[in-house]
């Protein structure tokens, strides 16, 4: 692309040095720098990208953004601008030629559920014979390829090369999860949402937000980010049952489409039948009623259900067509994922790290207690500490708790298991700080009749011991130690 076309896009900018004719393509990080590319500098939450900026010429780089006057130098051509995320955001739409407004875009946030919700939209509209792809914390997902993310909401131009591959595969529609880290960070800017998704907002990462006030904001950004543009045809896709929902209805012109178990929202359910391998319900919907059957357990997945059923809708298909598809849908790996194994102990897999999702997870194994439920904990790396002591308490619920760590990173053993201890509310619990010590010792001490509820880990297959990651997974773990039962 011309430079010019570029530096046009910027009223405010100091230009040194000989602009190069072309950009080659556009990076934020150094190290994937190739000849001809522009090179933005940001700066991180751990390292600066002004201080990349000689490697980023060695590699190739032409034209250079940065904020910073001191890195200019006669090397390249720099442009020097208030702020580079935002430089960023609109060079990379304007060099990839605004793919979103080619896509269906579908944003899903909230607490708990984004995954699930997400993957039951990507599932669902591939059985329909849409083809779509997906994109958050299962990573990259398309035509039958899955592959990993460094984030939940990949950065800016990850987003929009991903939007491009999609567009040249021929998909009409792309999910995106997309945390409120990665919408206050800017990872969303530009990108064309067309159905805006609310699940649940509930204690988490108020190590990063601080307030519930600063985390409901970054989440309703999402439903900002639906634009004034009123010709189009966008949706906000709000949960009728959780506060939150009249804020952020407020923050878009766009048609609001309410789903929940009030018989106020345009879907809602009842008649559920909670079941250990799924549930079946009456859905009420725009288009009439329907019975539905799904392999998702617990009443939060009966609201992720009607997230997805009403999301789709609000894409354009009949709710009858919707329903067609969803007994075949599974759940995604490592959310509520009961193990298949020849006897023993009934062991699911979950990713619940939220006080919400413990209290959530552990109510929807509970009608099926024959004598007891058996909960495993963890936690790691300074994650929101405060939320510690809640996710305790909700455990407490369990007839034993196995408090161990996830991920510990550079914290300290001890400080993530009496962080969990504060919370407990009775003393039938024990303390491993080693996570496969942990999960072995649950199965260990499990009865045939037991549940065992593992959460925190879900699908994820490392963990994080000082700077280093290792190879752990859960299942793997919890699979061993049932076959040495038998
Ligand atoms: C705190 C935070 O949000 N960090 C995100 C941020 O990275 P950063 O600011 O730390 O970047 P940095 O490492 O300091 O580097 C600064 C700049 O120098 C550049 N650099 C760096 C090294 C080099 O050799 N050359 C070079 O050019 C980098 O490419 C970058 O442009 O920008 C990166 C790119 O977008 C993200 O991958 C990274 O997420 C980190 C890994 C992270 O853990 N973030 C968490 C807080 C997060 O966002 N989580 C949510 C999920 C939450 C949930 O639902 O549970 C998510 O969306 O993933
Ligand atoms: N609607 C919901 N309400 C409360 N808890 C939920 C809900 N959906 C899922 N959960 C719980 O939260 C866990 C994580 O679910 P999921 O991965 O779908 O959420 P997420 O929002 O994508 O989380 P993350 O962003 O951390 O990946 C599940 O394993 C389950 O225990």
């Amino acid at each position: 692309m011309e430079t010019t076309e570029l530096l046009n896009l910027l009223k405010i900018k100091t230009v040194t040095g000989t602009i190069p004719s072309k950009v080659t393509g556009i990076q934020m990080d150094s190290r994937k720098i190739k000849h001809g590319n522009c090179f933005i500098c940001v700066v991180g939450s751990n390292v600066d990208g002004h201080d990349f900026v000689e490697d980023a010429i060695r590699r190739g780089a032409s034209l250079i953004v940065a904020e910073k006057r001191e890195v200019v130098s006669e090397s390249a051509c720099f442009v020097l601008v208030k702020d580079s995320m935002r430089v960023m955001a609109r060079f990379v739409q304007h060099f990839y030629g605004y793919p979103s407004s080619e896509l269906a875009v579908f944003g899903v946030t909230g607490t708990n559920g984004k995954t699930t919700v997400s993957h039951m939209i990507y599932e669902l509209l591939e059985a329909a014979g849409r083809k779509s792809a997906s994109s958050g914390t299962l990573g990259f997902r398309m035509d039958g390829i899955s592959e990993p993310t460094q984030n939940t909401t990949s950065d800016i131009i990850s987003s929009v090369e991903i939007m491009q591959r999609v567009i040249n595969n021929d998909c009409e529609a792309i999910v995106f999860e997309t945390s409120s880290q990665g919408i206050i960070n800017g990872r969303m800017w530009g990108i064309d949402v067309d159905i805006a998704v609310f699940t649940n907002l509930t204690h988490d990462h108020l190590d990063y937000h601080k307030t519930m006030e600063h985390y409901g904001y970054a989440k309703g950004l999402l439903f900002a980010q639906l634009g004034q543009d009123v010709r189009k045809e966008k949706y906000a896709v709000l949960n009728h049952d959780d506060p939150w929902a009249l804020a952020f209805s407020k923050m878009t012109p766009f048609e609001t489409i309410t789903y929940g178990l009030s018989e106020k929202a345009d879907f809602y359910a009842n008649r559920i039948e909670y079941k250990e391998n799924g549930a079946a319900f009456l859905l009420h919907s725009p288009q009439g009623s329907y019975t539905v059957s799904t392999s998702f357990i617990g009443e939060f997945n009966v609201y992720n259900t009607l997230a997805a059923v009403a999301a789709l809708y609000a894409y354009g298909l009949d709710v009858h067509v919707i329903l067609q598809y969803m007994p075949g849908v599974r759940p995604a790996s490592g959310r509520m994922e009961k193990l298949s194994h020849a006897s023993g102990p009934a062991v699911y897999i979950d990713y619940a790290h939220t006080p919400d999702a413990i209290e959530k997870a552990v109510n929807s194994l509970l009608p099926f207690k024959k004598e007891r439920l058996i909960v495993l904990i963890g936690s790691g790396n300074f994650r929101d500490r405060f939320k510690r002591p809640m996710m305790a308490e909700k455990a407490s619920v369990a007839d034993y708790v196995v408090i161990t760590t996830n991920n510990p990173g550079e914290e300290a053993v001890a400080t993530i298991l009496r962080d969990f201890e504060r919370g407990m509310r009775h003393d039938r619990y024990i303390c491993i700080g080693d996570r496969a010590e942990a999960v072995r010792h649950a199965i260990r001490h499990a009865a045939t009749n037991d549940i065992v509820l593992l959460t925190d880990k879900g699908h994820e297959n490392t963990m994080l011991i000082g700077s280093s990651y290792f190879p752990h997974s859960d299942k793997e773990i919890a699979l061993e130690q049932l076959n040495l039962r038998t």
